[in-house]
């Protein structure tokens, strides 16, 4: 299969490239999302036959203020993107997130549910979202949350970089949702390429790791499995003020991607201990 993917140095990227370095990727010197005739005259000239979008603005506090940004790269460019691979008759897959829930309820959101994102990354990635299905191609929108790997920016980097330098931090407890490792995301992106190449119908998916935590429990199992001597307070999401308001439940239901793909909920706490190995040696 010739797999052309945008993205390059993000999380989700790098782990592609490790699982299929015969695939060819596209930073943002080659591909500026910002730019989508840019991007589109990349995608036709590339002669791929299926194409993954790894790319992505995930800067969820700074996107308040930068909505036009955010829009153009989470929104109007994935959808030139997905009109030109219907076009060509080739699959295009997406890559979104827990961000376009309200956060309300307990029950895990199931693909299909109604979306009603808190902040602007969240609208952004809804507004690619819908243009990615109107674009009216062989596609699938793969929902994820709460990306954690060696590389780039995350969560668990955050903590240990905080925690080498107090003793003592304070996360938010009442966000639940499911940390998932990036080599997990790619590996299903692959498999869910292959199945799409093969005949499947695609449409919008959930996939996330297991069992669902808090933040701050999150935090926890990191300075645990980290052996590093941090106590975490918790706390309620308003003693967090931020710019971007975050969904207090982001528990994705993975029944149908298990059912149509095969894939079923990652163990995150087994991944964050690959995670943390792979830090020790960088
Ligand atoms: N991170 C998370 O927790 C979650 C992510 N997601 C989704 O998963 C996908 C992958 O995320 P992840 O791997 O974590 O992302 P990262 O934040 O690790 O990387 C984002 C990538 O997008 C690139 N990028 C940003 N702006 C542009 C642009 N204008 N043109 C070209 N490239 C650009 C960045 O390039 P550069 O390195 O040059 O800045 C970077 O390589 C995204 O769709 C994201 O919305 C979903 C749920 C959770
Ligand atoms: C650093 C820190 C954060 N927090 C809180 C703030 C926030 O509610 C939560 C997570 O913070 P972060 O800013 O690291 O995570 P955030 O950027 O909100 O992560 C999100 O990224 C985007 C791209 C997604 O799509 C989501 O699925 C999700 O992974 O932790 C604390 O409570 N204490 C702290 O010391």
């Amino acid at each position: 299969m010739s797999l052309l993917v945008f993205g390059q140095s993000g999380q989700v990227a790098r782990e592609l490239a490790a699982l299929a370095p015969e695939a060819a990727f596209l930073g943002r010197d080659r591909a500026d999302l910002t730019d989508p005739a840019a991007c589109v005259a990349a995608l036709r000239a590339s002669g791929a036959r299926a194409v993954i979008n790894a790319a992505a603005y995930t800067a969820v506090d700074r996107a308040e203020s930068e909505p036009d940004i955010a829009g153009l790269v989470n929104g109007q460019t994935p959808g030139a993107l997905a009109r030109a691979c219907a076009d060509l008759g080739i699959p295009f897959v997406h890559i979104s997130t827990d961000y376009v829930f309200d956060g309300s309820g307990s029950t895990p959101w199931r693909p299909g549910d109604p979306v009603a994102p808190l902040g602007v990354y969240g609208r952004s990635k809804a507004a690619g979202e819908a243009a990615v299905r109107a674009a009216g191609g062989q596609h699938v929108i793969l929902r994820t949350s709460w990306v954690f790997s060696a590389h780039g920016t995350n969560f668990v980097k955050t903590m240990l970089r905080l925690g080498a330098e107090r003793s003592h931090l304070r996360v938010v407890a009442d966000q639940t949702g499911g940390p998932t490792p990036a080599t997990e995301i790619a590996a299903a992106l692959l498999r869910i390429t292959e199945a799409l190449r093969a005949g499947a119908a695609g449409g919008t998916y959930h996939y996330a790791g297991a069992p669902a935590t808090s933040w701050a429990c999150f935090a926890r199992e990191t300075f645990r499995q980290a052996g590093l001597s941090v106590t975490v307070e918790d706390i309620a999401s308003e003693a967090y003020p931020t710019p971007a308001r975050r969904p207090l439940n982001s528990r994705l239901d993975m029944a149908s991607t298990e059912t149509d793909f095969g894939l079923t909920a990652p163990d995150w706490r087994q991944g964050l201990a690959r995670v943390l190995a792979a830090l020790k040696g960088i």
